[in-house]
């Protein structure tokens, strides 16, 4: 059996400020620093091979923090995703070394929904003008993308072949795995992992900073309480 660790990023500087946020790349707050590192506490026995990260600064950062409170006392390494790089990299530091590091791969695939022209705008401000209940399919419906952005289904028509080809892979050869990405990045996982219907998933919330753990054996993801 190996575990797979799923975290939202901590509290970023425009959730605080109730903003639409999608590829905008804003670091964490103050709270979201903390957070990652709660969150980060609450997972520090648990064994972790490998770090899947997005490309957007909040993910990266909850990453590091998290990382920061492992009692492994092994050392994050990005590996920069150019082939070419990666072979070179992975010579110029010694093996005994190597085995004292985590190595980081991060992934535009695992980046947060797109969210179009709702980018910069206020999440409450929004709802007035169009409706709540517009605002709402728009946040949280898998088929109805918000205007010009992403729906979860088209988010996840690039987060699931990324999630099968490499991590459930690595999952197979016993690799403990920890993605640190995004409210829907992680939605239209989860969904997928636990079989969710289009009509759940409009409930399916995941909070910052809280670790979502899976056992993976035999192909099938079974959820842990923490
Ligand atoms: O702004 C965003 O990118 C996301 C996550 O904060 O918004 P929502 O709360 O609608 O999922």
């Amino acid at each position: 059996m190996t575990k797979l660790i799923l975290m939202r990023h901590g509290q970023s500087l425009w959730n605080q400020l109730n903003l639409f946020t999608g590829w905008v790349d804003i670091p964490l707050s103050h709270q979201g620093i903390h957070e990652a590192l709660e969150g980060g506490r609450k997972i520090k026995d648990i064994p972790i091979d490998i770090v899947f990260t997005s490309t957007l600064v909040r993910a990266q950062m909850t990453a590091y923090l998290v990382m920061s409170q492992h009692h492994s006392g092994k050392v994050a390494v990005v590996k920069h995703d150019d082939e070419a790089q990666l072979a070179d990299w992975g010579k110029i530091y010694s093996s005994k070394t190597e085995g004292k590091t985590i190595p980081v791969y991060y992934v535009w695939q695992f980046n947060e929904r797109y969210y179009g022209e709702l980018q910069g705008l206020n999440k409450s401000e929004t709802a007035e003008k169009y409706g709540h209940e517009q605002v709402h399919i728009w946040r949280r419906s898998y088929d109805i993308a918000p205007p010009g952005g992403e729906s979860l289904e088209m988010t996840a028509a690039r987060t699931i072949p990324y999630f099968e080809e490499t991590v459930v892979p690595m999952l197979e050869r016993g690799k403990n795995v920890f993605i640190s990405a995004h409210g829907n990045s992680l939605r239209s996982i989860v969904m997928d992992l636990e079989g969710l219907s289009k009509e759940e998933v409009l409930q399916l919330e995941i909070p910052t900073g809280a670790p979502l753990i899976f056992n993976y054996e035999q192909g099938s993801f079974t959820r842990e309480e923490l």
